[in-house]
């Protein structure tokens, strides 16, 4: 199976940009984009230092359960600790979206909700991936958004709050 996932990565404990770069060295000849680096405030109400974040796009040989599976393998690799849920961490690596065969995904199983179900509320998951792919869309459960619109429906001060520094590097 062939598919094509935009991933995003955060990370905000430890050598950040280490982190974020081992997604992007994992995924070796599957990338396809890869945004700048975004710094970006904590969402989701847990005080906490400010985020790295990336959204990569990437094309396949995988299912969408191989997609989570490296996903995990990475948080695994950077010794993430789960403990407060949108707590700090060394790396989350969550799976936006999936396409196979030109069509998205769409899936409620809690071990793999597709597209992830918290994405079109996240300036930080939002931002860049509008980056790499201007033109983007997003299904939500209200029907398929432009992400550009998606992003204009945001608080603009959280918008505002994600700040590009640069390429990863
Ligand atoms: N689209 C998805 N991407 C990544 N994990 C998912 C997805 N859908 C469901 N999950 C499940 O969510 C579980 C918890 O994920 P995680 O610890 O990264 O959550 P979180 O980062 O605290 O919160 P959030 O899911 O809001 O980003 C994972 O073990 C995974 O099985
Ligand atoms: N800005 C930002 N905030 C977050 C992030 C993240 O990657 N970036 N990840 C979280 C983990 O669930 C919780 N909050």
């Amino acid at each position: 199976m062939t598919s094509r996932a935009v991933l995003s990565a955060g990370s905000n404990i430890g050598d950040r940009h280490a982190h974020l770069r081992s997604v992007v060295e994992a995924l070796g000849a599957d990338l396809r984009r890869v945004s700048g680096l975004y710094l970006t405030p904590p969402w989701g109400g847990v005080e906490q230092d400010d985020f790295a974040n990336i959204t990569v796009v990437a094309e396949g040989a995988r299912t969408p359960r191989e997609w989570l599976e490296l996903c995990r393998r990475l948080e695994e690799s950077a010794q993430r600790v789960r403990e407060v849920r949108w707590g700090p961490r060394t790396l989350d690596v969550d799976v936006v979206s999936v396409d196979v065969d030109g069509e998205t995904v769409v899936s409620d199983d809690p071990e793999l909700t597709l597209p992830h179900p918290r994405a079109a509320d996240r300036a930080f998951v939002l931002v860049p991936w509008l980056e790499v792919e201007p033109q983007a869309r997003l299904w939500t459960s209200d029907g398929v958004r432009a992400v550009a619109d998606l992003v204009s429906a945001l608080d603009p001060a959280e918008v505002a709050g994600v700040r590009r520094a640069g390429e990863l590097g």
